[in-house]
This record gives structure tokens, C-alpha cells and sequence, in this order.
């Protein structure tokens, strides 16, 4: 994997960008991270196309996941999160881009539509993605198979508790969410991971330094040829190499 390392989080944004824009007038589908880490890099993103430095109109998105029972408008779902942070800013409309729903009644059949329009969007060119403190992708938790397809899955209680600043706290944040799986996630074209701060650095280390292995979901990238890792010193801090 490459790795590009930065000095902090604004660095990796900025680096992000530049990573982003050079592939943008090549891509007709971006999938998309939601959390914290990318938010630098989407305010940057929405001011370069506000500086008619690019632009996102030809572009599909699709998301990897979002929580279930949370209706698209509740403020904590992953619908509500990007239509703030992104897709309103940008004039994106609900027709270009696609998260899987966290409220349909049949939640299995949803995980399979969803697979159905990233194939008939023509796949992935370009999946950036976060990396969580235990390692996981999208919400694909230690533990989960590296050919798994998009499915609904239990949050790690660390997961619930990272993701509780989110929420009025622990007991608000939903035990389950409706994930694209790492095989779905490797079959993107090429891959871009970002990550920040001493709190991922273990993760981190056992992404790029381990043998693969489910207990490290991150880990799987090593399997695919294009994956480029944007992180910043702290991230990087236990790695032996970097
Ligand atoms: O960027 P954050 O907020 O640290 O989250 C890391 C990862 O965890 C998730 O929020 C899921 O818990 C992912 O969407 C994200 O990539």
C-alpha cells in the first residue's frame, strides 16, 4: 500500500484534496465516508467547486453505511449527516447519490438492492474510507469475512462508544447498521483510506504491518492493488517503517 504521511489533520485534507481532484474528471463513482475524519476534506472539497476549481455534478456517490431504525431525516443517520456536510453544499441531488437505507422492512433484500445499483452504477472508481479504532472498515467489525457482501451488522460496543459523541450518548447510538462489506469494498477500483490521530495508530500499525487477518479488518486492503493511505504522524506513530 502507499502511504503518504502528513504532519497533522489539516495536512491530510489538504493532501486529500489534491488526491480527490486529480481523479475527479475520471470518476463516475465516488463512494463516500461519513465520521469525522473526512469533514476537513469535504469543506475543502465544497470550496473548490465553489471556486469553479472542479466539480461533482457527473459524479454517482454511494455511501458504505448507515445505522438501522434511523429514518433518512433523523440528525444522527448517515443520510442526514451527508446531506449537511456535503450533498446540499453542493447541489448534489438525491437522484446521484445513494446510501443503503436503514429503516427498510426488509432489511436483507435492502443490503442486496444495494449491491445490485453499485453493479448497475458500473462499480466503484474511487472508495475513500476511515479506519476504526479497532480497525474496522465502514462498520465491518474484527471478526468479519473479507468476501462479505453488504449485509446488516452488530456494532462492537467500542464502535458505540466512539461513535457516541455523535449522539446524546452510548445508549442513543443503534446496535446495528447496514454495512457495505469488504468484498464489496475491494472490488472499488482503487481505494483511499485517511486517518488521523494517536487514537488510530494501533489500527493503523496492524493495517500496514500485520499479516491479514480478520481480526484487523483494515488489514484486507493489503489484498488489493491500489489502496493509497493519507495519514498524519500521529496515526503513524507506531508503525516501524513509515
Ligand atoms: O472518522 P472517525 O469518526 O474516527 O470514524 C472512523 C470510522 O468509523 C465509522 O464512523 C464507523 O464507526 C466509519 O464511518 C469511519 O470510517
Amino acid at each position: 500500500m502507499r502511504v503518504i504521511r502528513t504532519a497533522d489533520y489539516e495536512e491530510m485534507s489538504r493532501e486529500a484534496l489534491v488526491f480527490v481532484m486529480e481523479r475527479l474528471p475520471h470518476i463516475r463513482v465516488l463512494g463516500l465516508a461519513t465520521g469525522g475524519t473526512p469533514l476537513r476534506l469535504y469543506e475543502k472539497l465544497i470550496e473548490a467547486v465553489h471556486a469553479g476549481e472542479t466539480t461533482m455534478r457527473h459524479v454517482h456517490t454511494v455511501n458504505l453505511d448507515e445505522y438501522v431504525g434511523l429514518a433518512d431525516s433523523h440528525p444522527q443517520s448517515y443520510h442526514a449527516f451527508m446531506k449537511k456536510k456535503l450533498f446540499d453544499p453542493l447541489n448534489l441531488t438525491p437522484e446521484q447519490t445513494h446510501l443503503p437505507s436503514g429503516t427498510a422492512e426488509d432489511p436483507e433484500e435492502e443490503c442486496r438492492s444495494y449491491e445490485k445499483l453499485i453493479r448497475s452504477l458500473g462499480g466503484i472508481d474511487l472508495q475513500m474510507l476511515g479506519i476504526g479504532e479497532n480497525g474496522h472498515i465502514a462498520f465491518n467489525e474484527p471478526g468479519s469475512a473479507f468476501d462479505g457482501r453488504t449485509s446488516v451488522v452488530k456494532l462492537a460496543p467500542s464502535t458505540k462508544k466512539a461513535n457516541a459523541r455523535f449522539f446524546k450518548g452510548n445508549e442513543f447510538v443503534p446496535d446495528r447498521a447496514v454495512t457495505m462489506g469488504i468484498g464489496t469494498i475491494l472490488e472499488a477500483e482503487e481505494i483511499l483510506l485517511l486517518a488521523s490521530g494517536e487514537r488510530k495508530a494501533q489500527a493503523v500499525r496492524c493495517m500496514l504491518e500485520e499479516e491479514p487477518a480478520e481480526t484487523c479488518p483494515a488489514s484486507a486492503l493489503q489484498k488489493h492493488g491500489r489502496v493509497t493511505v493519507i495519514a498524519d504522524e500521529e496515526a503513524l506513530s507506531l508503525c516501524r517503517s513509515r
